[in-house]
């Protein structure tokens, strides 16, 4: 862990987006100072790189491409660049970006402290890679799986446009998108799940505001040897024994996504059947918690030593 920086100065780029006020909320629980920008400024580059020279932390809250924009502004700063935590798709399969999730594999809390350029993981990737990466490192799953993932989100998950639209003009009760089978998350989980094929990924959507179910089915034939549903378990305990914010939970015979709203953790489950040699791994999460605000406070915290 690095050396806690004394009342460290943090501007969150975005402040007033859906992420940003969940970062802004629950940064007041730490001993730091937030720097804001005119709200007025908000979009005036240089406004927000005079913000930026001023902090120790930027956390980018933003669009991909303005996301690029900042970590371009912050580049041009040379030495007195501040360390930058994007909550963006943008680099999170970037080489010179580390991954922000911490409970990912033991060492990454470590590489997060001290990393300049850390990239908040996305919502579904969290609960994903939190299933599929641990059973691939112990063997149990080959790199090459044929790996579906199924998942629904809060429509919170959409920002302010998708809020406004069920909130106001009565959005759809449930919907499948990204048929097309480009989701941008898709990279972000073969990556950091350590797949060598790529996952299908089914996402939908559902008229409540937060809160988030990931899926995955497994035929246990076709996983490495002679597994049940109580080695996939054991390997996930194995994993997150101890973790404050990753737990695996007795399976249920049924999951409502809404649970955690509110919440900055995440539940793993099997729910197994080794007489027909089937399992479906859950994730369930606030897509604004541990999949987005919850996670940026986690980093934050490690990468000021707090
Ligand atoms: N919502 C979620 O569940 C999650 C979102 N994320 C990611 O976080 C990022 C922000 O998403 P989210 O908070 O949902 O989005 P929102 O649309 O709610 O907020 C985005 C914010 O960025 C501002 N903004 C847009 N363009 C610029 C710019 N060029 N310069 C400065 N500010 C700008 C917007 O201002 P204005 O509204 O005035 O345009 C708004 O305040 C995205 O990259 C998203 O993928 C990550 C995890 C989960
Ligand atoms: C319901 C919904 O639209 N969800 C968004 C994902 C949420 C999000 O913005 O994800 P990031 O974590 O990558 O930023 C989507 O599918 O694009």
């Amino acid at each position: 862990m690095t050396s806690p920086i004394a009342r460290a100065r943090i501007f969150i780029d975005g402040e007033a987006g859906t992420t940003g006020l969940g970062i802004r909320e629950r940064l007041t629980s730490l001993p730091v100072e937030l720097l804001s920008i005119d709200p007025a400024a908000r979009k005036d580059p240089s406004a927000r790189r005079a913000m930026m020279a001023q902090a120790d932390l930027v956390v980018l809250c933003l669009p991909d491409a303005a996301s690029r924009e900042a970590a371009a502004m912050a580049d041009e700063m040379g030495s007195t660049r501040p360390r930058l935590l994007d909550a963006s798709t943008a680099f999170r399969v970037a080489s010179d970006w580390v991954y922000g999730f911490a409970e990912m594999t033991p060492g990454q809390a470590d590489l997060i402290a001290t990393a300049p350029n850390v990239s908040n993981p996305g919502c579904y990737p969290t609960g994903a890679i939190a299933l599929l990466r641990p059973l691939i490192e112990a063997g149990v799953m080959d790199t090459d799986h044929a790996v579906s993932i199924n998942a629904v989100s809060g429509y919170s998950g959409g920002g302010r446009t998708m809020i406004e639209a069920h909130e106001h003009h009565g959005g759809p009760a449930f919907e499948l998108y990204g048929l097309g089978l480009e989701h941008k998350h898709v990279p972000e989980i073969e990556l950091h799940a350590r797949l060598s094929r790529r996952p299908l990924f089914v996402p939908s959507v559902g008229h409540f505001r937060q809160g988030m179910i990931v899926s995955i089915p497994l035929h246990l034939a076709d996983l490495r040897g002679t597994v049940r549903a109580g080695d996939l378990l054991d390997t996930l305990r194995r994993r997150y024994d101890g973790s404050p914010t990753v737990s695996v939970a007795p399976a249920d015979a049924a999951l409502v996504a809404e649970t955690l709203a509110g919440q900055d953790t995440m539940e793993l489950r099997v729910h197994g059947n080794d007489e027909h040699r089937q399992a479906v791994l859950t994730a369930r999460l606030d897509n604004l918690g541990k999949g987005a605000s919850g996670a940026a406070l986690q980093n934050i915290r490690l990468m000021l030593g707090l």
